[in-house]
């Protein structure tokens, strides 16, 4: 059973990752394969230097992400011009993966874009994390130290909750705490194993 997972940045998407992992889900995850293909050496990278320069590299001659996130974030024809070499090459690494998963349990791919890039009914079931715009930016402020303004253009970048609930079989609420999250996952997922047999 293919399921996919999604949610507006810093909603929790990584968190319920984990629990479902715990739960004996196989979890593809879209944000760690975009880091691999432009991890150092890779042709994707050098595509990416040919692209925005080499200043766009740290001293080590790795991206240096936190610069190439405040470019992005406040050009949308620079952010198209990078999803442009990181997306194909993605949607590569997924098809190899794929392929090689076991068949027979829950696969749930974490993919942050899955409204953006229309790929939502490619899945059996679409579970989506939801919360508020401002406990996403109030997330961002107090656990990655972004500054509120960028916090805002990240999810100005990104589809509204709107377009992401449309789509949703599951969607999950985390506003409350930590272990209301837990037990909201755990009963998606005792769905999903019987919706799966
Ligand atoms: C701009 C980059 C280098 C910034 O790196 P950084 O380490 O700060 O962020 P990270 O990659 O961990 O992403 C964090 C979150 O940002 C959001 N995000 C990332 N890319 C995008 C995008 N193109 N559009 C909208 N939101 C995005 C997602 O919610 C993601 O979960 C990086 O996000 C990137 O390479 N983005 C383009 C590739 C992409 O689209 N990735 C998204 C999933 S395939
Ligand atoms: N219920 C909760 N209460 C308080 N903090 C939470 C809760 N759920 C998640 N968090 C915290 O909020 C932040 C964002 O969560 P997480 O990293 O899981 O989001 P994400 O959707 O994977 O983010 P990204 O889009 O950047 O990959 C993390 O610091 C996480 O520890």
């Amino acid at each position: 059973m293919r399921v996919g997972l999604t949610g507006g940045i810093a909603s929790g998407k990584s968190t319920v990752s984990s629990i479902l992992r715990e739960l004996g889900a196989v979890v593809i995850d879209a944000d760690q394969l975009a880091r691999e293909v432009v991890a150092k050496g890779t042709p994707g990278l050098a595509e990416v230097v040919e692209a925005f320069g080499p200043d766009i590299l740290t001293e080590d001659g790795h991206l240096d992400r936190p610069k190439m996130g405040g470019i992005v974030f406040n050009d949308e024809a620079l952010r198209r011009k990078l999803e442009a070499i990181v997306h194909p090459r993605v949607f590569e690494l997924y098809a190899a993966l794929e392929a090689s998963a076991p068949t027979g349990g829950i696969v749930v791919h974490d993919i942050p874009l899955l409204v953006e890039s229309g790929r939502a009914e490619e899945f059996d079931a679409v579970v989506v994390v939801d919360v508020p715009d401002e406990v996403q930016v109030e997330r961002m402020v107090r656990d990655r130290g972004m500054s509120e303004e960028d916090a805002r253009a990240r999810i100005a970048a990104q589809a509204t909750r709107e377009r992401r609930r449309a789509v949703a079989t599951y969607v999950i609420d985390n506003t409350g705490t930590r272990e209301d999250l837990r037990h909201q996952v755990t009963e998606v997922f005792a769905e999903l194993r019987n919706a799966a047999v």
